[in-house]
């Protein structure tokens, strides 16, 4: 059985001051096994974020479903979302989401302490992968007094830190520069190489030619896929940038 699955997730947002409806996504099923690192590309305004945040359980599809280990993610109820959240699902968000009153341990502890775990526990979580993310000498800062790149470096030991079982990141490379990209990329091809399944929304074909399957989304559906097999990461790209080029010019 599949890790996720989603099901003919549609989407419709109806604004408040107009009668008019928005179809964001039309009917989106997917499945993604465990241990996968799934790349979502496609236009602005193809429905990204809005599949992003269904599947993070931030908001609720039109109809659909959304199964992680087969438990149905759109009906868990308001009171039990937030642990459910926290338990299953680690986040990188483009901004990293770092809380500046916290130093960096106490940002990656976070997600611990809101599940209540002993501190004895917590720190040799830490220690483990403090050192290869590079983050080890930064652990008493604060996140105004570190870069974009080791900012979410931090982010991502908190988003990996529940050990989580899967990793939702929202264009993790799109506020970096690309000596911080090629660090970031590197550290979430060890991730995946350790076994950790990631699903990422990015706009960049060099980030997407990391994963080892690229979905493509246009007007609300999935228009395309990329397996990359035994492709090079160079290979994958240009079959990235070739799909992309189709998808721009409307071909089939
Ligand atoms: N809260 C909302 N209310 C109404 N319409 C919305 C809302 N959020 C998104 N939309 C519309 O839904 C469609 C899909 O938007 P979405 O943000 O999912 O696209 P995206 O692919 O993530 O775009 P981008 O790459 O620019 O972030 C767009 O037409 C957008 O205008």
């Amino acid at each position: 059985m599949s890790l996720l699955q989603v099901k003919h997730l549609q989407k419709i947002y109806s604004t408040r001051f107009s009668s008019q409806k928005v179809e964001a996504l039309k009917d989106v099923s997917f499945d993604v096994e465990e241990g996968e690192y799934i790349a979502i590309m496609g236009e602005s305004g193809s429905g990204k974020t809005t599949l992003l945040n269904i599947l993070a359980s931030l908001d609720k599809p039109t109809s659909g479903e959304v199964l992680l280990d087969n438990q149905d993610l759109t009906k868990i109820s308001d009171k039990h979302i937030s642990a459910f959240r926290r338990d299953n699902l680690g986040f990188v968000f483009q901004d990293f989401n770092l809380l500046d009153t916290f130093n960096v341990a106490d940002n990656i502890y976070l997600p611990l302490v809101l599940s209540k775990e002993p501190y004895a526990l917590m720190k040799p979580k830490l220690d483990k992968l403090a050192k290869p993310l590079g983050i080890d000498h930064l652990l008493e800062k604060y996140p105004y007094e570190i870069s974009g790149g080791q900012k979410q470096r931090v982010a991502v030991a908190r988003a990996f830190i529940t050990n989580p079982k899967i990793i939702l990141a929202d264009e993790p490379t799109g506020a970096l520069d690309s000596k911080s990209t090629d660090q970031l990329l590197s550290i979430f091809d060890q991730i995946h190489q350790s076994g950790q399944t990631i699903l990422m929304v990015t706009h960049s074909s060099k980030a997407a030619s990391y994963a080892s399957r690229v979905l493509f989304i246009k007007d609300g559906q999935i228009f395309h896929q990329l397996y990359k097999g035994d492709m090079s990461n160079q290979e994958m790209y240009q079959a990235i940038s070739d799909t992309l080029t189709m998808l721009l010019s409307g071909g089939q």
